[in-house]
């Protein structure tokens, strides 16, 4: 008997979703002996069904899928934390398996819907919540088990990558760049989520969860994001031999998680500069695997459906052969959430400063009273009538210092005028 599926949401991910099943149904059939049908499909728009040759399965409820007592396994593609929650829950609640592509949700709610499944007896897979079609949280919850994992790095937010990468290679404005990652079909319905950070902040969240086994919620990641990022930026790091990145960082330290995402500057030779585009990388290190690199596309339509159908054939295979869910949560630990105002390294900052004699001493004495050590501060160019962008690039310092120097420079009288860039420096 087929496994019948029930999509919620037809959008970007949901579509491509329909278009797998289109083309490949009879392959999973033939190779795999996973027989599954399109049941039902839900979204706010019949327009997006009828596109994709479903409108006789299109329905606005998505109780009419969740209740449905034909539908096994319920895939949650509307995103975000409110009516994603009550169809994820209510799917397992009324005895569904679900497949979600939804990070917003795993690194906030994960807790309560992973409990959920277990309650039911149903499996939750969200493997396309991280790193688009890149498989990550499959390979940390089967093929890396072995290990104890120590760091989980990368670059996992395929719009910001694909942003940044168009500026410094193209000199394409912040605006045109974003622009151009939405009409692709990268970014979040809010793209905020992504230049903000939180969408990379949310899958790390998810990755150090699995990886350390110990909760670390959306709200535990330390979150800068990529919107002060200006051309200069990009600019004065090609002279330093740098590029800037969006990384989401997570390190098991001795005494708990180090956690964060900011834009990086990382040297030109590092393995993650020559990841460009939507291409997203993870680098997952574990104590007898030793280092290893996850490589590929991270949004749009077809890596998300892919990884949104591989969890939808994993589930159906286990229906259909009568398999009990295998991995639930493995949170067994509690370990700490380090706070960064201990991190050490080294910083990139760009003031725009108002242009007149005697500013930049009054910089470099806040520097000074904060006891960082400046390696250089430059003038780069005007950025416009009576300001100039001052870069300072300093030492290794501690992030409390640089926070409270920031915080005195800015309550300056009429010397910052605008929000100051910070890049983190990576040796
Ligand atoms: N776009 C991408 O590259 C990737 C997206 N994701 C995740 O996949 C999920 C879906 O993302 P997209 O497809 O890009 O979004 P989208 O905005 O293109 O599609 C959202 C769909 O949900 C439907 N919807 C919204 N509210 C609804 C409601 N109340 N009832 C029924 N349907 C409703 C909309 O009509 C639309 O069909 C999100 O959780 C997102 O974070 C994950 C990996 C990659
Ligand atoms: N908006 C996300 C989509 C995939 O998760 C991104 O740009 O990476
Ligand atoms: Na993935």
């Amino acid at each position: 008997m087929a496994v019948k599926i029930g999509l919620v949401g037809t959008g970007t991910v949901g579509g491509g979703c329909i278009d797998i099943i289109q083309k490949h149904k009879d392959d999973f059939l033939r190779h795999f002996g996973v027989d599954i049908e399109l049941a039902r499909v839900c979204s706010l728009s019949p327009a997006e069904a009828e596109a994709h040759g479903v409108g006789h399965l299109f329905t606005d409820n998505f109780n009419n899928i969740i209740n449905d007592p034909e539908i096994d396994i319920v895939v949650e593609l509307i995103g975000g934390t409110t009516i994603a929650r009550t169809v994820v829950t209510g799917a397992l609640a009324a005895g569904k398996n679900v497949v979600t592509a939804n990070k917003a949700l795993m690194a906030t709610h994960g807790k309560e819907v992973m409990e959920a499944a277990e309650a039911a007896g149903k499996e939750l897979a969200f493997e396309a919540s991280v790193g688009g079609g890149i498989p990550i949280i499959d390979p940390l919850k089967h093929s890396l088990i072995a290990n104890e994992i120590t760091s989980v790095m990368g670059i996992v937010n395929g719009t910001t990558n694909y942003m940044l990468t168009r500026m410094a290679d193209n000199g394409l404005s912040y605006e045109d760049a974003l622009h151009e990652a939405q009409q692709k079909g990268f970014a979040e319905a809010d793209p905020t989520a992504d230049v903000g950070g939180f969408d990379a902040a949310a899958k790390i969240a998810i990755l150090a969860s699995i990886a350390f086994n110990s909760r670390v919620t959306l709200d535990d990641v330390f979150t800068d994001g990529i919107t002060n990022i200006s051309p200069v930026d990009i600019e004065a790091a090609r002279d330093m031999g740098y590029v800037i990145k969006l990384l989401a960082i997570a390190h098991r330290r001795e005494d708990g998680v180090d956690v964060r995402v900011h834009p990086t500057m990382i040297p030109t030779n590092h393995q993650l500069a020559t990841v460009n585009g939507v291409f997203n990388a993870i680098y997952v290190v574990g104590d007898f695997v030793g280092e290893t690199m996850f490589f590929g596309e991270g949004a749009g339509a077809g890596a998300a459906a892919s990884a949104v159908m591989g969890d939808v054939l994993e589930v159906a295979r286990h229906i259909q052969q009568g398999v009990a869910p295998i991995v639930g949560c493995t949170c067994t630990d509690d370990l700490p959430i380090l706070p960064m105002d201990e991190l050490v390294m080294r910083y990139y900052l760009r003031f725009s400063v108002t242009d007149r004699p005697g500013v930049l001493e009054t910089m470099a004495g806040v520097f000074a009273r904060h006891n960082i050590s400046v390696k250089s501060i430059v003038q780069r160019g005007r950025s416009g009538a009576e300001r100039v962008d001052q870069v300072v690039v300093t030492h290794r310092c501690r992030e409390r210092d640089i926070r409270e120097a920031l915080e005195e420079a800015l309550a300056l009288d009429n010397v910052v005028l605008d929000t100051p860039s910070v890049i983190r420096v990576e040796e």
